[in-house]
């Protein structure tokens, strides 16, 4: 049985309880772990406590922090094929974007452990005669980190790097659903060095752990990647101690083809948009607005493709679509499509579960086109977060603009036409935190990563994600000190 690593001990849930983990593909159990509860979580929040105020991590020089972190990317790189694995047996993705996720995500540690000890602070022109003004950042205090299920590792990468290279302590709730390279990378951290208590994992479900780190007291940060409802939810716990807040929230994201883009490869971005992952990335081109000179060519000529994805096993080789990751969650995707179409949407292809009886114990969907679609349906307003895409038809590029920015999400979208101007016109327009010009779901730790609107709060990668775990504090200093006599 897999066990929560809590002050640098491997342990049991104080319940006792236990959770079976299902492989998506087929519904085999693949393990059994832990099943934390708040007090687990309060176990955990207090060894982060108290590793983070004796200063056991905060104080130890930033080049030797980021030494430590650089042997976590190392430990990823060595045992990269392990975990690949397991990431693809936890959430039925290919073995092969596993194995994508793993090197991205050793270079995500790579590049925070590079930035430890790169802040020198900043010397600031104080207005004050006889006195010097400067500023410093300091970690924020025990962080609380809450990731989904979608992209477990990758999504954790983004916030245990800089978390660590900054100097804070922290816990991290994985989603409960798959939890397995989030325990093995814990596994690494301590392989590597990181002083006990420094870094916590506590499994379990998000209404009783994650409840309790976004309400304690003892919590300095809550970091949360996942749907808008629960961000909501930990927004107002959060608010208990006015915590640090940083939300990355879903994502309903536009892609807009002109009729000028290159056409085959508009069409094939259309479909790298949507159906990696089987559409359950935040920043998948779930909405594509077509010119309406060239959308009955365009939509045909993605039909017709789409008709040839090989859906399968992750491991594979030749699969290009895994399942969805649960049995709930696909029933979701059925009910999505199923509005769509009593809404007036038309599918164009897919839209129902594969018959191939190989596929039958697994949370299959196929990818879907739904043509006919308008702005204000729910299926194009809503995140389905499934192989599914909603084709939309425009005329001007102000209307394509106007409708790409017509959701409550702000997280990416994408502009595809050879007429540089135009496309530059159109992403200075577009309200997201992330957008492409004749490319589809990019993402570096260089850049920074977030949503506008109800797509979150904050930036992760890049120097805002360490600015994130960041106190900034800034320090006055009189160097001639004498009495004002106000009084
Ligand atoms: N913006 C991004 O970068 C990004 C990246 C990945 C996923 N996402 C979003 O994540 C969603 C899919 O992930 P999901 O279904 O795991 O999301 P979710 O919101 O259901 O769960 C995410 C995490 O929150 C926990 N949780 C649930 N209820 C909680 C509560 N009351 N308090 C605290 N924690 C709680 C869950 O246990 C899980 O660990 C999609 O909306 C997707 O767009 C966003
Ligand atoms: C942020 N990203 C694109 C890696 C995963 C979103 O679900």
């Amino acid at each position: 049985m897999k066990k929560m690593f809590i002050n640098g001990e491997w342990v049991e849930a104080t319940s006792g309880d236990t959770r079976e983990i299902i492989n998506p593909y087929n519904q085999a159990v693949i393990a059994t772990v832990s099943e934390g509860d708040k007090q687990d979580a309060k176990n955990a929040i207090a060894a982060a406590r108290e590793a983070f105020d004796n200063k056991e991590w905060a104080a130890i020089p930033a080049a030797e922090r980021g030494k430590v972190v650089h042997e976590i990317a190392r430990l990823i790189e060595r045992d990269r094929e392990e975990l690949a694995e397991l990431e693809s047996l936890d959430t039925g993705k290919t073995v092969e974007e596993s194995r994508g996720d793993m090197d991205d995500i050793a270079g995500v540690f790579r590049y925070f452990a590079e930035m430890a000890d790169k802040d020198g602070g900043e010397i600031i022109e104080s207005p004050i005669p006889n006195s010097t003004s400067r500023v410093v950042h300091e970690p924020v205090g025990v962080c609380g980190q809450i990731t989904p299920w979608n992209y477990p590792l990758l999504q954790a990468s983004w916030k245990l790097a800089p978390a660590l290279a900054a100097g804070n302590t922290l816990v991290m709730k994985p989603s409960e659903i798959t939890p397995l390279t989030s325990i093995k990378v814990f596994e690494l951290m301590e392989e590597a060095g990181v002083p006990a208590g420094v870094v916590n994992l506590v499994l379990g479900p998000g209404n009783s752990v994650g409840a309790e780190l976004s309400v304690n007291d003892d919590v300095d940060l809550i970091s949360f990647t996942g749907g808008i409802e629960t961000g909501k939810r930990i927004m107002q716990a959060a608010s208990s101690n006015v915590k640090n807040l940083a939300l990355e929230l879903g994502g309903k994201n536009p892609n807009i083809v002109f009729a000028d883009a290159d056409f085959e490869t508009a069409v094939d971005q259309a479909m790298n948009a949507v159906f990696f992952h089987a559409g359950q990335i935040c920043s998948a081109g779930t909405r594509l607005l077509v010119e309406e000179s060239i959308h009955d060519d365009f939509v045909e000529a993605l039909v017709n493709r789409v008709k040839t994805i090989k859906l399968g096993s992750g491991f594979d080789e030749s699969t290009q679509m895994g399942p969805l990751i649960s049995g709930d969650h696909l029933n979701k995707v059925i009910n999505y499509v199923e509005n769509g179409k009593q809404e007036g949407a038309t599918v164009a292809v897919g839209g129902r579960r594969p018959e191939d009886p190989e596929l039958q114990n697994g949370f299959f969907y196929l990818p879907t086109v739904l043509t006919d679609c308008t702005t204000d349906m729910g299926v194009v307003q809503d995140e389905g977060f499934g192989p599914v895409i909603t084709v939309e038809k425009f005329t001007t590029e102000e209307e394509a603009v106007r409708l790409a920015n017509d959701s409550i999400y702000g997280l990416s979208g994408g502009v595809f036409t050879n007429d540089i101007a135009k496309a530059e016109r159109c992403v200075a327009k577009m309200r997201m935190g992330t957008v492409w010009i004749n490319d589809v779901n990019l993402y570096f730790p260089q850049a920074p990563w977030g949503g506008y609107k109800q797509s979150g709060i904050g930036r992760e990668l890049g120097k805002t994600g360490l600015e994130e775990y960041q106190e900034t504090k800034h320090i006055f200093r009189n160097l001639k000190p004498e009495p004002v006599n106000w009084f």
